[in-house]
């Protein structure tokens, strides 16, 4: 996983957030970086700290939060050392986010047409014609049918796949070069969530874009990863190449999450094992 140039290095992340009870050390001396056209995911149990280093990397934490220790380096630049309104240029341009939930996530009172041209507005110098032929473009991308009409309705009107979709083309409405994905696919039923992964990586190749995918599925890591960071409260347990991880882990950890899964009688049909032999 040391690449000479990665897209992205974290380096020693800690993060705490402010609670009742006091401060509480959540993220510990988290590191690892991604090369470019990499996948890179992140497997933990809930509450392993996966979505607060992801917030960190954004410069999301929520009020309460703060980054108590180490750097977060995009393309060789310090994102600590940066304005908000740098930050704000890079999430739109350099890093495109999607999360877990995206009837959640998305204005319900705007056309997928609206949210799509804002997100154009916000990050290109696109005029008002060539904003509508890009959302097409992309709604096209995302192999959503019918995108001419598609862009007149609301999200609520589709199903949580094709919902999934559209979040999916607004994070990609700038051409980022690092794709950021939550749980993108935890919400979605077996056969949607094995779409939306094999669209993932298709888009993935073609765009030239790396990801970063965080999912608490070993069968989702088999599916995506070129390398793996495997965490448990707030800290590092193993990292390393797929392959690596899955027929040698070092930790117990793994290895308990390992056989955990070559126990299940009837492996999910959301994914095919790769071969990492
Ligand atoms: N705003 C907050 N204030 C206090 N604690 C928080 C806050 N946000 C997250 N945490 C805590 O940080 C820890 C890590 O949470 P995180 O959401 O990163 O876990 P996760 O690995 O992504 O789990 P899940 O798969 O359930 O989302 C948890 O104990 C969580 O309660």
């Amino acid at each position: 996983m040391t690449e000479q140039n990665p897209i992205l290095s974290v380096e020693g992340l800690c993060v705490g957030f402010r609670t009742a009870a006091g401060f509480a050390d959540t993220v510990h001396d988290v590191s690892f970086s991604i090369g470019h056209r990499k996948t890179l995911c992140i497997v933990g149990e809930s509450g392993s700290g996966k979505s607060v280093t992801c917030q960190a990397i954004l410069g999301l934490l929520a009020g309460n939060g703060a980054q108590t220790g180490g750097r977060i380096l995009f393309e060789g630049h310090d994102l600590g050392a940066m304005s908000e309104t740098e930050l704000e240029a890079i999430r739109g341009r350099g890093i495109g986010m999607v999360f877990q939930d995206p009837l959640g996530s998305l204005n319900p009172v705007h056309t997928v047409g609206r949210l799509l041209d804002e997100a154009l507005l916000l990050h290109t110098q696109l005029n008002r014609s060539d904003r509508h032929v890009r959302s097409i473009e992309l709604l096209r991308l995302v192999r959503i049918p019918d995108p001419e009409q598609r862009l007149k309705a609301y999200v609520h009107q589709f199903s949580g796949g094709m919902a999934q979709r559209v979040m999916i083309a607004i994070a990609l409405a700038c051409r980022p070069q690092l794709l950021i994905a939550d749980e993108p696919t935890t919400a979605l039923d077996v056969t949607i969530q094995a779409q939306i992964l094999e669209l993932l990586n298709h888009l993935k190749s073609e765009l030239g874009m790396s990801l970063l995918f965080i999912t608490h599925d070993l069968g989702v890591v088999a599916e995506m990863a070129d390398d793996v960071v495997v965490m448990r409260h707030g800290r590092v347990v193993e990292a390393g190449p797929l392959t690596q991880v899955f027929n040698t882990p070092a930790s117990d950890y793994t290895k308990s999450l390992l056989d955990a899964v070559a126990r299940l009688d009837t492996p999910s049909p959301a994914y095919r094992w790769r071969d990492v032999s």
